[in-house]
């Protein structure tokens, strides 16, 4: 009787435990000290073991798709983890990814893109410093990502990382070497984890009305120009046949440098007659672009064809305009998307 009873309860706790699917995927949480240097090599399985206390509040299965250092984690990799995700989304409550930090605020925006109105959390974390170190950061943000993965309240796709909930759309990573390497940009924290309790600043679960969807296809052919000062236009011209959008990071608020020639006019002429998207974006991290306050933004602004990225941060903007382009070349349909607020990425 008492046999029974203890396991009918055993039976119970099983059946409230949420399912996480674990999805490793390399970066430094994994990585052993190696004569060429830190590499990817702690397997799936074997990134559980240290955080055994885990199976206490849910159950995890661990995949493997792929094991690198995240720079050389690239489009085709984010459209291989969305399926992975997409093949796996009834099976599971909740989807934790591990990776690199390097690129990891372009991988949580991929997949913000890649899957859209997911209920079910997706959180992609990792570490300063490998996880079978003696002193590291990787147990505590595995052990929360699986705990905020678990949580009833969360949804959509999110980093944690040092205590913090940002979300996907929003991360940026800021310092190359301290513990606490990620900050939300231009919008709050979700939620911050303190132990074994999770506070959400933002608990919206409710309101989310717009289906799931899943996209499978990224475009690439993107490129980033970063202003300086003195810059010569004429970079432009050649990398016109390689690439279907172009991402000006300019200066402050934004604009365009006019050294007496007109340079860049006339570029941002071809490139928009040509049918290819400009999108300005600003190199200060906070607060974002708005072209139309000074002369050299508003006059390109009003007599181009451009767009801007407002508060995005540039992982979002490179992203969404890789997933943007997948579907679409036309001006205005590229316009409506980018400016289509997508897991919290633009409120301009
Ligand atoms: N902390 C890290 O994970 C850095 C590593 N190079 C990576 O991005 O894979």
């Amino acid at each position: 009787m008492s046999y029974n009873r203890i396991n009918e309860r055993g039976i119970r706790r099983l059946q409230r435990m949420k399912k996480i699917l674990l999805i490793a995927t390399g970066g430094t949480i994994a990585s052993k000290y190696t004569e060429y240097g830190l590499k990817p090599q702690i397997s799936a399985e074997e990134l559980l073991k240290y955080v055994p206390d885990a199976a206490g509040f849910c159950e995890i299965d661990a995949v493997e798709p792929f094991s690198l250092d995240s720079t050389n984690v690239c489009a085709a990799h984010w459209v291989e983890l969305a399926k992975l995700i997409e093949q796996k989304y009834e099976y599971y409550d909740g989807f934790v990814v591990c990776h690199g930090t390097d690129t990891m605020a372009y991988t949580a925006a991929a997949l913000s893109y890649l899957i859209q109105n997911n209920r079910k959390p997706i959180v992609v974390t990792g570490a300063q410093k490998p996880i079978d170190l003696a002193i590291t950061d990787a147990r505590m943000n595995l052990m929360d990502s699986l705990r905020f993965a678990a949580h009833p309240r969360a949804h959509g796709t999110v980093i944690v990382f040092g205590g913090r909930v940002i979300a996907g759309t929003r991360a940026k990573k800021e310092f190359s070497k301290r513990y606490n390497a990620f900050s939300s940009i231009n919008y709050p924290d979700i939620a911050v984890i303190h132990d074994d309790r999770i506070v959400f600043y933002i608990d919206d679960k409710d309101q989310a009305t717009t289906p799931l969807r899943f996209y499978h296809a990224m475009n690439n052919k993107i490129f980033l120009l970063k202003l300086i000062p003195s810059i010569d236009a004429g970079v432009l011209e050649g990398l016109m046949q390689y690439y279907d959008g172009l991402i000006i990071e300019s200066f402050g608020v934004g604009g365009l440098p006019d050294y007496g020639d007109h340079e860049f006019m006339a570029m941002l002429e071809k490139w928009t007659k040509a049918g290819k998207l400009v999108v300005m974006s600003t190199q200060v991290t906070n607060d974002g672009s708005d072209m139309c306050v000074y002369e050299v933004g508003k006059e390109i602004k009003t007599h181009f064809p451009i767009l801007e990225s407002y508060d995005m941060t540039l992982e979002a903007t490179v992203t969404k305009m890789m997933w943007v382009f997948a579907q679409t070349l036309d001006f205005e349909e590229c316009k409506k998307l980018f400016y289509t607020t997508i897991n919290r990425d633009i409120l301009f």
